[in-house]
Parts: C-alpha cells; structure tokens; sequence
C-alpha cells in the first residue's frame, strides 16, 4: 500500500451513519469500527450525533449512548486517525466543543445552512482557539446559485476555515453543478475544498468524481453507504476507484474492504440501497436525514413517505425543520380524508 496520499478523506460513518442507525451506536461498535479505519489508515474519523454535537432529543432523535462517551472511546482506539466532529450552531454549544477538544478530537466541522454561514463565525472562531483543524460545511448546496455558495464559503474562509466543504445533503446535485460550485470556489478561495455527497440518485461517486475534477481536495465517505437516506459515497469502493485511477488515498483497499463486510455490514438492520424513499429525496431535494423521520410520519397517519417528502421539497424545509414532516404528514392525511368523503 502506498501510504502518500493526494485526496484526503474523512469517513462519516460514525456521524452520518448515526442517522441511518437511528442514533443507536454503542460503545462497542464505535471501538471496533474506529479500530479497524485506523488500522486501513483512514486520516480522519467523524464521530457524534448525526445531526453533530448535542443532536441528542426528542426532535432529531435520542442517542443510545452520549457522544461523549463515544468520541472518547473512538479516540483511544486510533493511533495514527484524528477524530473529528461536527457541530451546527443553535445545536451543539461551544462548552460541547470544548469538552469534545479536551477528550482528543483534532477537528471540528461547523455546518450551517448553505445561506446562513454567519453564523458559524464564532464557533470557527472558538475550534481555532482550542487549536482545532476548522472546516465549514455548508449543507443544501443544492438550494443556493454558485455565486451564493461562493459568497458563503468566503464568509466560512474569512472566520478561518482551513476547508470549506460544498455539502450535498439530499443528493440532490448533477454531475455538472457540483463541478460548476467547486470550481469556482476553488478559483476564489485559498481554504482547501471539500466534497460531502449522498447517493440517493446514485451520484454519489461520480459527483465525488467530478468534485475532484474541479479542484477538492477533501472527500467525504461512508463506510458500506452507512450514512442518511441512501447514505454518501462508499468509501471502499472510493478507494478502489481511485486506485484505479493512480490518486492515492493512502487507505488499505483489502483492509478497509473488510472493515466494510466484517464489522459494519452486520450492524446494519437492512443494507443500504436506494430504497424508493432515498430515491424521493434526491428527487425531490430534500434533506437525508429526513428519510426515517419521513417513514415514521407516513407509518403514523397511513399516507405515502414519497408525498410527504415531496411536499417538503416543495416547501425547501431545511435542516432544523424536522418538525414540519409531522406537520405535513398530518396536513397531507387530513386532505386525503377529506377527499374521501
Ligand atoms: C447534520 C447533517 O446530517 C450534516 C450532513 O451530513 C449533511 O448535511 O449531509
Ligand atoms: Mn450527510
């Protein structure tokens, strides 16, 4: 294995796949997990609630477990990974950040709605006192023009991101626009670019692709897809593509393929596939981690996940508004009785 690597990739699994596992990971599965992505010398691990630090409630969904507890087991378990989280001001708190930096973790993604990076200033700020690697991520990247995206990562990289990522949250973008918002962030920042897909209309690696194409340096992967909705790109397989294309990595193709098929794959309560629901959320351009709550809404009132999600999308509810699928699903249930009289 050659160990340089040209593309850096942060695995989201241990995050992003909180979603997918209705934030129940256990102690346990994160030891065992971190352990062997150190061991395929996966650079960096995010670990936390799906939704970052302090997503633990009643309106993200409940931990089984305190990430704190979590991100410090990850942390004793690598030698050579850093540990990284995420936090979205309003969600998680500076005191979280703080005793997050205090147990090990050597960054902090702060992650804001793709129009509303202001408010991540004092937090980068606050990751860059306790010495952290700082990176802005700005989710529905699909909702905003590139000029706007522009403008909002430049705001990322004047409060001190070393990275602005352009963050696909429902897997909603083509091939071409992500290629069209890399490049020009990369034409006007000096921050390095990052690229966060979902998979949900199964562009997940191609978009990855063209993201690189255009000039990010910076991926993010799951594990076996083990992430919101029909989660991000794969990481094993992003590794052995991009083999085959001679960019390294650095990560160990057999090693990681076995953490995928050995510890991941048996966590799962069904794989993770574009189901007609993830399928809708790509559509539809609406937010991953909406995906069970949207089954769960459409369980309780008897109507199709697919129109409550598309309602949303008609809506651009965003991240934070986890609370309208429930409201849609009732308005949506008390019109389909009302048509039935
Ligand atoms: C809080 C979100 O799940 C962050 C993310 O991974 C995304 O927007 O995508
Ligand atoms: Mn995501």
């Amino acid at each position: 294995m050659n160990s340089k690597r040209d593309i850096v990739l942060t695995e989201v699994a241990l995050r992003d796949g909180s979603h997918a596992v209705r934030h129940q990971f256990t102690v346990d599965q994160v030891k065992s997990i971190a352990k062997g992505l150190d061991d395929a010398n996966v650079p960096y691990i995010e670990v936390s609630h799906g939704d970052g630090l302090g997503g633990s409630s009643m309106q993200y969904g409940l931990s089984l477990t305190n990430e704190m507890e979590l991100i410090e087991a990850a942390v004793a378990e690598v030698k050579q990974a850093k540990i990284a989280v995420l936090l979205i001001p309003g969600i998680g708190t500076m005191p979280q950040l703080k005793e997050a930096a205090g147990l090990g973790v050597k960054m902090a993604r702060v992650a804001t709605h793709v129009t509303e990076a202001d408010v991540s200033a004092q937090h980068i700020a606050y990751a860059k006192e306790l010495g952290l690697e700082t990176v802005g991520f700005l989710m529905m990247s699909h909702m905003a023009s590139p000029k706007k995206l522009l403008e909002q990562a430049k705001l990322m990289e004047s409060y001190g991101a070393d990275t602005v990522y352009v963050v696909d949250s429902a897997g909603a973008l083509l091939p071409h626009q992500v290629k069209e918002r890399i490049a020009l962030l990369k034409e006007h920042l000096t921050a390095n670019i990052g690229f966060h897909a979902h998979n949900n209309l199964s562009l997940a690696m191609a978009n990855t692709l063209a993201a690189m194409e255009a000039g990010a340096t910076r991926i993010d992967g799951s594990i076996r897809c083990l992430g919101a909705g029909a989660g991000n790109t794969q990481t094993e397989v992003a590794v052995a593509v991009l083999d085959k294309m001679n960019i390294h990595t650095g990560i160990d193709l057999y090693k990681i393929m076995d953490v995928a098929e050995d510890l991941v794959a048996p966590i799962l309560e069904t794989p993770q596939e574009i189901t007609r629901g993830s399928l809708v959320l790509g559509y539809a351009g609406v937010y991953s981690s909406f995906y069970l709550h949207a089954q769960k809404a459409a369980e309780r009132f008897g109507i199709d996940s697919r129109s409550i999600l598309i309602e949303l999308g008609k809506r651009e509810v965003v991240g934070g508004q986890e609370d309208m699928i429930m409201d849609v699903a009732a308005e949506l249930s008390k019109r389909k009785a009302e048509v039935a009289v």
